[in-house]
């Protein structure tokens, strides 16, 4: 990855009316497309260029649905609402897809290749030049036949959007990539630099005029909704019953399972950036997430971060046990004392943790483990949670961590071998990306990757919801289906499901 500055211009308005995009120069942005034009010409290979440009702060939901209206592509939306980091993204200069069972290798090696041909660029000084960032997210399980449900989500997926909309506590910068084919000419490179300046005005003048208070509005609005299990609790209750019986005899030692409910909307279609708005309201210390796919969105608000990565500091989490919440904090207390410090979710929790150790110890050094797990309380529910970071060994990197860390017994169980063969022969569901890593990772490999739970597949009127509990040799499998109901009204009420 190279670096150009291209600071020389002062910052300029380009429009005549009041411009959201403040600064950016048709000079400028030639200059670097020339740049990268004479590279690809002498390495006869696409070379790829980022201008990233500062601007004022916005509201991550709005851009979400600005780029809407720009009508690019398919968006993203990534927003952590607690600490207002947020990335935002449309259109595809760069796709990486992989359907094979090493999809983590696959796309790490595509992303190498597109980080030693990457030309980035700024117009002003920044206080930080972010790197370029791809987005994406992996199946759960690349080895499950998948059914017509999750058509269009491949095993392994990272995009590099158009226009990235990138909100850090301290910086807002839009940055927009493109492609340079060695083939392109000076008149090529002089009319894409015209269609990208008319693309910014464009998404100005959206910026400043769209009427977003209207989400607000919208997210009052409920309804009830026809809803089904997608496999009747009885026979869900056995499949689980059959687990546990497994598991007394010895043939694992815990296992995951997820159940799946379709919701119907009975006027038309479920929005999601409503959706989006109504989850990072009630779950503001969570992963906010949608990625689209065709006509297809994947929408959740995670609390369980899979790993970051942040100049090689790497952050982590075991996250396993659930209890309610209760009515009175007194009585909040108490169960989650009871219930979170009790054997059962105590030994649930240590498997996390053991595994999460041991997955990481040929990649990291000097890795620290909370002394005590502590409970996570969220609007509905409440976990016992125990930090875990570490520092990246040299010659390893985010993606590495992805793959060994997935999936944790969090979500999959253990020994995972065992238990992913019984989730694949016997939950009787298309995880998909339930459950699976969701995030994005940048050229100079930092990035962050959360586990796709509390979360839904929206596809017009119908919304398939997900929802999966640890179960250890000595679960009661009608009150493992009764903690699933726990977890199922976080995607529920997001989506305007009136109780
Ligand atoms: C599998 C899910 O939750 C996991 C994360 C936290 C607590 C869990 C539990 O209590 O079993 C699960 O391991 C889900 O939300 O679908």
């Amino acid at each position: 990855m190279e670096t150009v500055f291209t600071d020389r211009a002062t910052p300029h308005i380009h429009s005549t009316h009041p411009s959201w995009v403040l600064a950016c120069e048709r000079t400028q942005l030639l200059t670097l497309l020339q740049q990268a034009a004479t590279r690809a010409q002498q390495q006869q290979q696409n070379i790829f260029t980022a201008l990233t440009l500062p601007v004022e702060s916005r509201d991550a939901l709005h851009i979400f649905s600005a780029f809407q209206v720009l009508e690019l592509g398919e968006r993203f939306f990534w927003e952590k609402p607690a600490s207002g980091e947020a990335l935002v993204g449309v259109g595809a200069v760069l796709t990486i897809a992989a359907d094979s069972a090493d999809r983590f290798d696959v796309t790490a090696r595509a992303l190498s290749t597109f980080q030693d041909t990457c030309l980035v660029a700024t117009t002003v000084p920044m206080k930080r030049i972010p790197a370029p960032a791809l987005f994406g997210g992996f199946a759960f399980d690349p080895q499950r036949p998948g059914t017509q449900l999750w058509q269009g989500f491949p095993a392994g997926l990272l995009t590099l959007p158009q226009i990235l909309y990138r909100l850090d506590d301290d910086q807002a910068s839009l940055s927009i990539h493109a492609c340079i084919r060695p083939q392109m000419t000076e008149e090529d490179l002089e009319q894409q630099v015209t269609e990208t300046l008319a693309l910014l005005q464009r998404l100005s003048a959206i910026v400043e005029h769209f009427p977003f208070q209207r989400l607000q509005e919208l997210s009052t609005q409920t309804t009830p909704m026809p809803k089904h299990e997608v496999l009747p609790a009885q026979q869900w209750i056995s499949i689980v019953a059959q687990a546990v019986e497994q598991m007394r005899q010895g043939a694992y030692q815990k296992i995951v399972l997820a159940r799946a409910v379709e919701v119907l909307h009975p006027e038309g279609f479920f929005d999601v950036e409503t959706t989006l708005y109504r989850l990072r309201q009630s779950y503001p210390d969570t992963f906010v997430f949608a990625l689209q796919r065709g006509k297809h969105y994947f929408v959740g608000a995670t609390p369980e971060r899979l790993v970051s990565a942040q100049e090689g500091r790497m952050r982590t989490m075991a996250l396993a046990g659930s209890a309610p919440r209760g009515h009175t904090p007194a009585e909040d207390e108490y169960i989650g004392q009871q219930q979170l410090y009790g054997t059962k979710i105590r030994q649930e929790h240590q498997f996390v943790i053991d595994l999460i150790r041991e997955s990481l110890s040929e990649l990291c050094n000097q890795i620290e483990i909370g002394e005590q797990p502590h409970v996570r309380k969220l609007k509905n529910i409440q976990h016992l949670e125990t930090s875990i970071e570490g520092r990246l060994k040299p010659g390893h990197n985010l993606l590495e961590a992805v793959a060994r860390l997935h999936p944790t017994p969090a979500v999959g169980g253990l020994p995972r071998e065992a238990a992913l063969k019984e989730i694949r022969d016997h939950e009787e569901l298309d995880r998909g990306w339930y459950a699976g890593p969701l995030g994005w990772i940048d050229t100079r490999g930092n990035g962050e990757f959360a586990v796709a739970l509390r979360s839904a597949l929206l596809t017009g009127a119908k919304a398939t919801l997900f929802a999966g509990n640890g179960i250890v040799a000595s679960s009661d499998p009608e009150a493992e289906y009764t903690e699933t109901n726990w977890k199922l009204p976080v995607m529920l009420r997001s989506l305007g499901d009136e109780e």
